[in-house]
């Protein structure tokens, strides 16, 4: 069932209007979909069109059914000085109109997996990176959403972070969310996304699963990481 349908013509920013051009893919639920291209590409101007974040989008974004819910995890924590950890999965529980029960039993668990308990009453100024990150990754989680849009997760994230949040990813495919992950980390995307999409200056390279993308590149056991490689050299 598809619970996302991108259409952009051209998206961008005041003078840079089409940093991105002819941008055309489907989510369906219960799929991650993998957006990768080298830096400077457009994959957070992607991101960000998809949110509605844009100065300039010509196209349509559909969110195929009314009342669905979506989290949107950007790359760089966005926090509240004034608030501790833990009001801000209440301020998260509370937009989202979460029963009481339920939010406190998710958001023990999800702190326990990432190792944040013991801060919980704390303020996230004085966490690490890595740990802000976690913050973010848990609010999104939290909600359990149809739809993430995830914008470059796992940098900053420990290797059992980073495993604690693709089991989880796994846990909410198969409850049935549609999720949209940007990534440089090639081979955590091999690993975890049903099909993979190839921006490269500012355009749609390829998109299909790592068998499609294989053939093409005529690489039958490659990588996604030669594969990518493969591709953009040959672009
Ligand atoms: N705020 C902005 N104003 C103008 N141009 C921008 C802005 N942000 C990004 N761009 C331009 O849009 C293009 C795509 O950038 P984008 O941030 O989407 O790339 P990316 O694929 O996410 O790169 P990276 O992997 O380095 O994060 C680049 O040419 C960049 O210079």
């Amino acid at each position: 069932m598809e619970v996302l349908k991108v259409d952009i013509h051209h998206a961008g920013y005041s003078g840079r209007q089409d940093a991105v051009q002819d941008i055309h893919f489907t989510l369906n639920s219960g799929k991650l979909v993998g957006l990768i291209g080298p830096n400077g590409a457009g994959k957070s101007t992607t991101i960000k069109a998809i949110i509605n974040l844009l100065p300039e989008l010509a196209g349509n974004i559909l969110f195929m059914h009314e009342n669905k819910t979506c989290a949107y995890i950007p790359e760089q924590p966005v926090l509240y000085d004034e608030l501790t950890l833990w009001e801000h999965l209440e301020l998260s529980a509370a937009a989202y109109e979460m029963d009481r029960e339920y939010f406190i039993k998710r958001s023990e668990e999800l702190l326990f997996l990432f190792h944040l308990t013991d801060v919980k009453h704390h303020f996230p100024g004085s966490f690490s990176k890595g740990m802000q990150q976690k913050l973010m990754v848990i609010i999104g989680l939290l909600i359990q959403p149809d739809v993430y849009i995830i914008d470059e997760p796992f940098v900053g994230l420990d290797p059992r972070a980073t495993m604690q949040f693709i089991n989880l990813l796994e846990e909410e495919k198969t409850r049935g969310a549609g999720i949209l992950i940007s990534t440089h980390q090639l081979d955590i995307a091999e690993r975890i996304c049903d099909d993979i999409i190839l921006i490269a200056n500012g355009k749609l390279v390829t998109q299909g699963n790592l068998e499609q993308i294989r053939e093409q590149c005529r690489l039958p056991k490659a990588s996604l990481f030669d594969c990518f490689n493969s591709i953009l050299e040959n672009a």
